[in-house]
């Protein structure tokens, strides 16, 4: 059995529970002081406080020391869109002369520039990409990601693009969860039918969603919700259909026109609703009785120059909260999920705390993990971040750099 100590932690700081902290509950963290961790065979055996060392800490094979830093569970990034092809910078020039997202996306280019792009990639050219995305995610303290398909709109090529997914996490140290998202636009081979949009969503229940989850490719389904992509009922249809099938649910919802996303996703009971940026007093209202967490996104606001969603009122409603990076080529094309967490505290005003729950616990309960990941307690997996820091204060407060000095996963240093 691998023993791993990780000693001098000058603080561990962690939210506490397998379950979607909501309310005042999501600012509650545990704080050690002079601790230390003993992970065997990857999980966590002991934490102990006040300087007193685990018990196996003299036979430990492998000693880490955190220097008196701050030591936080491995960040969950609870939202990607990272496997695609090519990029959108000229979306850059479009959008500064005014051109807005819909705008783009209505005239065959934004996802659709994307899906032509991931059409013509190979499946090697993808999985190398996307490799190098996890590999520069977990160099800034991620240990567990989700990730979406959608930029196919096609079986073959939406297929392929979970195929990736489903290699890099047999392949690669972080863990991923993969979510089907073939509902991510109308493609244009069905835009100019009749009715395309929901002989699309036809093709999408009758098919992908069925072979999907026959062949165990992905966990969730996940729908853009949306002015000019899919309607009120054209989601419900698909939803519908994907929690027969045994998915998990999230919507893509709110994000430029509040148009019934996040009240279909309270109605539903789906495990979390994204962006929420247009929320309207229905959409919070239904979150709120469905026990749906709200997946935030700044990253995308600050990139879209849009407004920033209603984080602190979901908070003070008992919304549980989450933030993630929505990765993309066209809305995020950042994945720094530490960036993410300055923007969660100052546009979104939310306490370190509170942020630290949000990239932990919030998201790992969110794509099905909070049992394993989100917190360092007794039992779970030894991902963990030893931070150039003294505190969550000091995360929040340097934006930038990467404060990430070292990162564990399953007692493995990986990063
Ligand atoms: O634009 C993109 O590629 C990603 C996105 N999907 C829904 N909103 C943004
Ligand atoms: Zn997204």
């Amino acid at each position: 059995m691998a023993t791993v100590l990780v000693k001098n932690i000058g603080l561990l700081q962690t939210p506490v529970g397998s379950f979607s902290h909501g309310g005042k509950v999501q600012g509650e963290n545990l704080k050690l002081k002079d601790a230390a961790i003993l992970i065997e065979d990857g999980i966590i055996s002991e934490i102990t406080e006040g300087g007193v060392l685990p018990k196996g800490a003299e036979t430990a094979d492998t000693v880490i020391d955190a220097e008196g830093r701050l030591v936080t569970p491995g960040l969950v990034e609870g939202h990607t869109h990272m496997v695609f092809g090519g990029y959108r910078q000229h979306e850059i020039p479009m959008k500064l002369k005014g051109a807005g997202y819909l705008d783009i996306l209505r005239a065959g280019g934004g996802i659709l520039d994307t899906v032509r792009k991931t059409r013509a990639a190979s499946f090697e050219e993808l999985y190398d990409k996307t490799e190098g995305f996890l590999d520069e995610m977990m160099g800034l303290g991620v240990t567990t990601c989700e990730a979406k398909s959608g930029y196919g709109l096609d079986f073959n090529t939406e297929v392929k693009m979970l195929e990736v997914l489903k290699k890099l996490n047999e392949d690669h140290p972080m863990d991923i969860v993969s979510t089907f998202m073939g509902a991510h636009a109308i493609p244009e081979e069905y835009k100019d039918r009749e009715n395309g949009a929901d002989q699309f969503i036809d093709m999408l229940c009758t098919d992908l969603l069925p072979y999907v989850k026959e062949n165990q490719l992905a966990d969730y389904a996940d729908i853009f919700t949306e002015d000019s992509v899919f309607n009120y009922e054209q989601s419900k249809t698909y939803l519908e259909k994907a929690r027969k099938l045994g998915f998990g649910l999230k919507i893509h919802a709110d994000e430029i026109e509040a148009i019934g996303g996040s009240v279909l996703a309270g109605e539903m009971g789906a495990a979390s609703c994204e962006h929420l940026i247009a929320i309207d007093e229905a959409g919070l209202a239904s979150l709120a009785k469905g026990g749906v967490t709200a997946m935030c996104l700044p990253a995308t606001s600050f990139y879209l120059g849009a407004n920033f969603a209603p984080a602190r009122k979901m908070i003070e409603m008992g919304i549980p909260v989450a933030t993630a990076s929505d990765f993309n080529p066209g809305s995020c094309p950042s994945l720094n999920l530490q960036f993410v967490m300055n923007l969660a505290c100052i546009k979104y005003r939310m306490l370190p705390e509170e942020v630290l729950t949000a990239v932990t616990i919030n998201p790992a309960c969110a794509i099905g993990k909070g049992e394993l990941v989100g917190t360092l307690e007794c039992g779970k997996q030894g991902d963990l971040v030893i931070w150039d820091a003294p505190d969550m204060d000091m995360l929040c407060y340097r934006f930038g750099s990467n404060l990430a000095l070292q990162v564990i996963k399953k007692g493995m240093v990986v990063a």
